[in-house]
């Protein structure tokens, strides 16, 4: 059998953390060789995400983590506070960050991509990793080109720290590629509550909802003459995005430089 792909998880306690530890267990070509977390460092994986994990313990040493378990790609889900340290650390040691954490400059995004061709290896870094989230920024895209007037509303859970959120933002940036920047919405338009319009990208208006009881879902709303179109995703729950999660660990070991978002593995 071919060598499995060794992955260290970052923010392995979260959310994101715990549902990633289960799907690299569950899949037979990637081996979970280490999971960092910065308050539980000693403490079994096992405990925290009930699966069996052959008695690995957290570690709150990422560097330590890397280099000891000769890891191949670091897979990151934590906080912009320090998603940024994580990646140079990652390049510098040679492993390939897999990074769902939101809330990167695309002149970040560009160094990391320089470090990456320099160091001889690939990184993922995707604002979204579900499959349907993928397909609606898609045909958001196309319908942009016939239908120029549009507004993005994310819903997501109020435990979540960055508006709008990363699939909103890449969703604007795929759209701005189909149409010319434009005003919307009445010239003369004033806010009787600061921020009703919500926030303004190239014309285009962005709202975030953060309301327990969500998990991460988008509308991208479109209208024209007598009409609207509506193209929405839902994720009910955070596997939604371990396929996307596991495939990049795997593609990740096959190209050099950065890739911002999975459509660039997928299509
Ligand atoms: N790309 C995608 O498909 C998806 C991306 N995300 C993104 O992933 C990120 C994590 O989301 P989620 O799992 O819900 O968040 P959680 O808050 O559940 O988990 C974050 C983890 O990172 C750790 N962490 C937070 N701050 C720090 C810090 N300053 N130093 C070290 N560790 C830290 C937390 O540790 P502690 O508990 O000790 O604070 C925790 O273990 C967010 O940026 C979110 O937007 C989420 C879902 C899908
Ligand atoms: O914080 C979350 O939960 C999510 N974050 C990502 C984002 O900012 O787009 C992906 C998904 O929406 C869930």
């Amino acid at each position: 059998m071919a060598d499995r792909i060794r992955v260290v998880v970052v923010g392995a306690k979260g959310r994101m953390g715990r549902e990633t530890v289960k799907a690299v267990l569950n899949d037979p070509e990637l081996e979970l060789v280490g999971a960092v977390d910065r308050s539980l460092n000693g403490v079994l994986v096992a405990e925290v995400t009930g699966v069996e994990t052959g008695g690995l313990q957290f570690s709150n040493d990422l560097d330590k983590t890397l280099l000891e378990t000769k890891a191949d790609v670091m897979v990151d889900f934590t906080n912009p506070a320090v998603i940024k340290g994580n990646i140079d650390t990652a390049i510098q040691y040679g492993v390939r960050p897999v990074v769902g954490t939101t809330g990167m400059t695309p002149e970040e995004i560009a160094a990391w991509d320089e470090s990456c061709k320099e160091r001889g290896i690939g990184g993922v870094i995707a604002p979204n990793f579900a499959i349907g989230a993928i397909l609606m920024m898609r045909f958001a895209a196309e319908a942009a080109r016939f239908l120029p007037h549009v507004e993005i509303i994310e819903m997501h859970h109020d435990q979540k720290l960055d508006a709008p959120s990363g699939t909103a933002i890449k969703t604007l940036e795929l759209i701005a590629k189909e149409r010319e920047k434009m005003g919307q919405g009445h010239p003369d338009e004033h806010e009787s509550i600061a921020g009703s319009r919500g926030g303004d990208y190239e014309g285009m208006r962005v709202h975030s909802v953060r309301l327990p009881g969500y998990v991460a879902h988008q509308q991208v709303i479109f209208g024209g003459l007598g009409q609207t179109l509506t193209i929405r995703h839902d994720s009910i729950n955070r596997e939604s995005f371990m396929p996307g999660v596991v495939m990049s660990c795997k593609e990740v070991m096959k190209y050099e430089g950065m890739v911002y978002g999975l459509e660039n593995l997928l299509f």
